[in-house]
This record gives C-alpha cells, structure tokens and sequence, in this order.
C-alpha cells in the first residue's frame, strides 16, 4: 500500500510516520459498543486509524470490500458465505493485509462441541497448566442429543452424565437463540424438553462453582481476566424437589457490573498465568487472536477449573484500558508483520514505552510531592 500523508508527528520529535488503516466490519450493536471515541483517538495518537467497512447489499451502488480498500488489517465480527466470500477476493487482490480472524478459525466456536475440543487436546498434554499450577483445565462431562434416547441408546449416550445438566444450544452463531438454555434436573425435565425441540441440544453437566464465573479475555498474547455472577450451587434437595423442571436462562454473565458489584466477593481468582497458560492453549489451538473463555472452578475440588464456552470478539469495551490494549496488539503486528513499513512501527512502539515511563517518573513525583506536603 502507498504510504499515506504524514499527519502523525510523535512528541519525541522523531520523523514522522505513515498512517494505518485497519478495516471494521461488526453488525451495528457491536460497532456501538467497540468503536468509542476513546479507541479511535488513542489509536489515532500511535498512527492507527480505525475505518468503518461498509456491508455490500444487493444495490448496484454499493462498494465491493476490494473498492473499499486496501488496508493494512481488517478487524470484523460477520458471518455467512457471502462475507467469507468478499474476504476471500479481496485477499486474492491484497494478499499482504492481514485478515483478523480467518473465518475458517472463527468457524471452530459456532459449534459448542468444536469450540471446547481444543480444550480437551491440551489438557492431557504434559507440562501444560495442570502440572506448572497444581490446577487441572478441562471441559464438563457433555453429549450431543436431538431426540430423547431410550433402552440401550440411553444407557450409552447419557452413561455417567449426572443430572443436573445444563441445555445448550449446539449451535452458537451470536443469535439470540443461541444464547437460550434450561437447567434440567432429570429424565422426565429431558423428555419433555427434547419433545419440543427440533435442533440437536448440547447436555452439559452443570458444576457446583460458588456461583461466580471467570472470563479471560485475549487480544493476541495479552490476557486480562475478570470475575462475573453465574448461576448458584445447586443442593442435592433442590434437585429432588425441582423433579421434572426444566428452567430456561439466557446471558447470566455479560454484565460489565457484575465486577462492580463483585468487589467484595470472598472467590479468588485464578492465578493470572494459570489463565494465560488456558489462552495460549486456545490462540495457538484455533489460531485466534480474539475471543473470551468462561471458566469454573469446581466447588467440590478448588484445583479443578473447567472451560465452558469460548466467544469470537467479545465485549472488549467492557474491560478497563481497551484502548490499549487494542492499539498495543496492532502496533506489534504490524510492527512485526513482513510490511515494509514496519519499521515505523517498531518506533511508535518505543515512543509508547518512553511515554510509559515519562509517566510512571511523574506518578511518583507526584507521589512524593503528596507525601512531603
Ligand atoms: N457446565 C456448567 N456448569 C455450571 N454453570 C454453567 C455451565 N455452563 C454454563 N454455565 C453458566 O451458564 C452461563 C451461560 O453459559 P454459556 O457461557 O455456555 O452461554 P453463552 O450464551 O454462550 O454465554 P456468553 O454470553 O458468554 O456467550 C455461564 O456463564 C455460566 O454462568
Ligand atoms: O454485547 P456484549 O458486549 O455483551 O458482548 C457479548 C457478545 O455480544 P456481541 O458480539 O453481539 O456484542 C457475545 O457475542 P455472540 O456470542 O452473541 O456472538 C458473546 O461474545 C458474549 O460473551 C459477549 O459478552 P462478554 O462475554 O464480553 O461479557
Ligand atoms: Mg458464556
Ligand atoms: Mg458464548
């Protein structure tokens, strides 16, 4: 790509630096939420400027995305074959811009069943998490249903599947369908669901976990993680009197207040590289830089976490500091990546740890001048 006007001038008084262009396509819900002012100005400061991607319709006068580019990177939350279909020609044209996530990598977490595979192939491997933090990751005992199985086919299918179970959707493509689930307490609960039901349902054994959950959230190698409310234990009598319920539920846990209200909550976290150990798991497994993960920590054995669902391009805005971390994982891309402008980058990411250092000398002037006065 042509190197575009120098309006970015770092405060170093280094040579000015060309500017980025990195694409967005998200459903509108989610470019109000992501897109803030803030991100957009403190990318801008570092060169990065943020650029909406308009969604071909069937009008003639619509741009292609190859008319509406090229750009450095494109960033986007979009299904569908005709989507995939538009990145795939563009690629062809513009094979250096770097396509955040491939859709055939975001394509692994439409599928309950996939999504949590990659979860299951690394926790049996030796010198992952579970030997380095004395804490094992795994994924809840769970079996694929889309009718309900009777004599030997439910011997085998619900072997060693205790209730209560939790009734996922199998599908989860961001509809809100796909967010709709039921705890069910027994067989009968079982029958009755699957008798009105035509699409297969994921029955996932629900785990005492003290009623919080945790979600690490990825961006590239950068991982923060966060505390939310989650369903509450369920006792032994309450499976009993709850008989043949089947209670339906739907996003418990994607309330950015919760870590509010949370603040006082006696449950630890877990070790911030226990987490970060479970998401290089994830991005190298399904080779992805963006997503979320939900984890539980058994209440019967505190060293035993499961993984119970993973999110392509969560509500990042949710999180203190997005801005940066966004802008940081673009600027080391591109920084590294094989363009030929990368070396610009390299110095805006040295211009951003000197700043972070001018900043840090002034916090603890600061600092000082408060306590000497
Ligand atoms: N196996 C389980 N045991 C106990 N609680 C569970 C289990 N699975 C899910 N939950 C609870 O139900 C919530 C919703 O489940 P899940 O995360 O699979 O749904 P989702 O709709 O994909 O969520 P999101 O809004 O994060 O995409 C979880 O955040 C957790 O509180
Ligand atoms: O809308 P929010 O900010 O709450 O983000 C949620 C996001 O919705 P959006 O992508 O439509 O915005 C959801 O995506 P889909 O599964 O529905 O595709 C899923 O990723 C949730 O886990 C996110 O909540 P979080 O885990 O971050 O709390
Ligand atoms: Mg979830
Ligand atoms: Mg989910």
């Amino acid at each position: 790509m042509a190197p575009s006007t120098n309006s970015l001038v770092s405060q170093s008084e280094a040579a000015p630096v060309r500017r980025y262009r990195i694409g967005y396509a998200f459903a509108p819900k989610k470019e109000q939420t992501f897109i803030q002012p803030s991100l957009l100005h403190h990318a801008s400061r570092y060169g990065i400027d943020f650029v909406p991607i308009s969604i071909i319709d069937s009008t003639a006068t619509a741009k292609t995305l190859i008319e509406q580019g090229p750009f450095d990177c494109i960033i986007h939350k979009l299904y569908g074959p005709h989507w995939n279909q538009q990145l795939k020609e563009y690629s062809l044209k513009y094979p250096q811009t770097l396509i955040l996530d491939p859709p055939e990598s975001i394509e692994r977490l439409h599928n309950r069943v996939s999504m949590l595979d990659v979860v299951t192939a690394f926790e049996s491997k030796p010198h992952q998490s579970g030997d380095r933090f004395q804490s094992k990751i795994s994924v809840p005992k769970q079996v694929l249903v889309d009718h309900y199985p009777e004599g030997e086919e439910a011997t085998n299918l619900l072997a060693g599947l205790e209730f209560p179970v939790i009734a996922k959707p199998l599908l989860a493509n961001g509809s809100a369908k796909s967010h709709e689930m039921c705890l069910i307490f027994n067989p009968k609960g079982l029958r009755s669901l699957l008798a009105d039901t035509d699409s297969p349902i994921l029955l996932q054994q629900f785990v005492n976990h003290g009623g919080v959950v945790f979600k690490g959230y990825s961006i590239g190698e950068h991982v923060q993680c966060v505390k939310r409310r989650s369903l509450p234990d369920i006792s032994e009598e309450q499976v009993t009197a709850l008989e043949g319920a089947v209670l339906p539920f739907s996003q418990i846990s994607n309330s950015a207040n919760d870590e509010h209200n949370l603040a006082h909550d006696p449950h630890e976290m877990p070790p911030l590289e226990f987490v970060e150990e479970v998401a290089k798991g994830i991005r190298v497994g399904l080779k992805l830089n963006f997503f979320n993960f939900d984890v539980i920590r058994d209440s019967k054995d505190p060293s035993s976490y499961f993984v119970i669902d993973i999110n392509y391009f969560p509500g990042y805005a949710k999180l203190p500091n997005y801005e940066h971390a966004l802008t940081d994982f673009l600027l080391n891309l591109l920084a590294t990546s094989s363009h030929p402008q990368s070396q610009n980058q390299k110095e805006l990411l040295q211009l951003k740890e000197e700043e972070a250092a001018t900043s840090l000398e002034s916090d603890v002037k600061q600092h000082r001048g408060h306590k000497e006065d």
